[in-house]
């Protein structure tokens, strides 16, 4: 099974954010967090600063959106280039549409969820979305701790994923490190965000590796699982 390595960006120097991301070259995917201060209480960055991030990234773009009415933003980062585009479950009403404008642009779909929110009322949607991802620390900052109360609702998408023999990415985003990774591994994640796990590190590509060994080490068939 395919394991990913997603760097946040947000724990990378945003003044030199070339070298950032030419020091993460190990990573499959980059991982952006956009934020509005209006759905989470922080504020980062919008279309032009991602659009330059783009432009110069060797390694393909994974957008997340903590931001109000995807209705109206998401399609411009699909427009702009991003591999994948995942917006927040509880900022909209109609998920479906924005991942089937997000899928048509030509990228791939999230659907995002903070650890509060259910997974039940989107099992029967699953096939509308290239990637469900669980939020494992409340949205808006960076350094917080991986909260393992999240992990049932991890087991559950898997477990539905591979009844139904779909190739569903399944994220998780939030105090990632080397301790926590088996933990969201075993659980079934198989996409995983690190932001200050690898840009702390003094070799960020090297930290990257060692946590794609430890998820490789702890993933199992959740097929078999039940
Ligand atoms: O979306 C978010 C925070 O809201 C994340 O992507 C963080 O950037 C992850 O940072 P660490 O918890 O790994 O430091
Ligand atoms: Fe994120």
């Amino acid at each position: 099974m395919s394991i990913r390595i997603n760097p946040s960006i947000l724990a990378a120097d945003f003044v030199n954010m070339e070298s950032a991301l030419h020091s993460i070259s190990s990573a499959d995917l980059v991982h952006v967090d956009v934020m509005d201060n209006h759905f989470v209480p922080n504020l980062t960055f919008g279309p032009g600063m991602v659009g330059r991030i783009q432009d110069v990234s060797p390694i393909p773009l994974d957008v997340h959106l903590m931001i109000d009415d995807p209705e109206r933003w998401a399609p411009g980062y699909a427009e702009l280039g991003a591999f994948s585009v995942t917006f927040h479950a509880e900022a909209t009403t109609n998920p479906v549409a924005v991942a089937r404008r997000l899928r048509e642009i030509g990228s791939r779909a999230g659907l995002a969820l903070k650890p509060g929110t259910d997974v039940e009322p989107y099992l029967e949607l699953l096939d509308e979305f290239d990637q469900v991802l669980v939020m494992t620390v409340e949205p808006g900052f960076g350094g917080q701790k991986f909260m393992p109360e999240t992990m049932p609702k991890l087991r559950l998408l898997a477990e539905t994923a591979a009844r139904s023999g779909s190739d569903l990415w399944l994220q998780v985003d939030g105090g990632i490190s080397e301790d926590t990774i088996a933990i969201a591994a075993e659980a079934g994640a198989n996409t995983f965000v690190a932001g200050s796990s690898v840009f702390a590190s003094d070799n960020p590509a090297l930290q990257i590796e060692t946590l794609r060994q430890t998820a490789s080490r702890h993933t199992h068939d959740h097929a078999s699982n039940r």
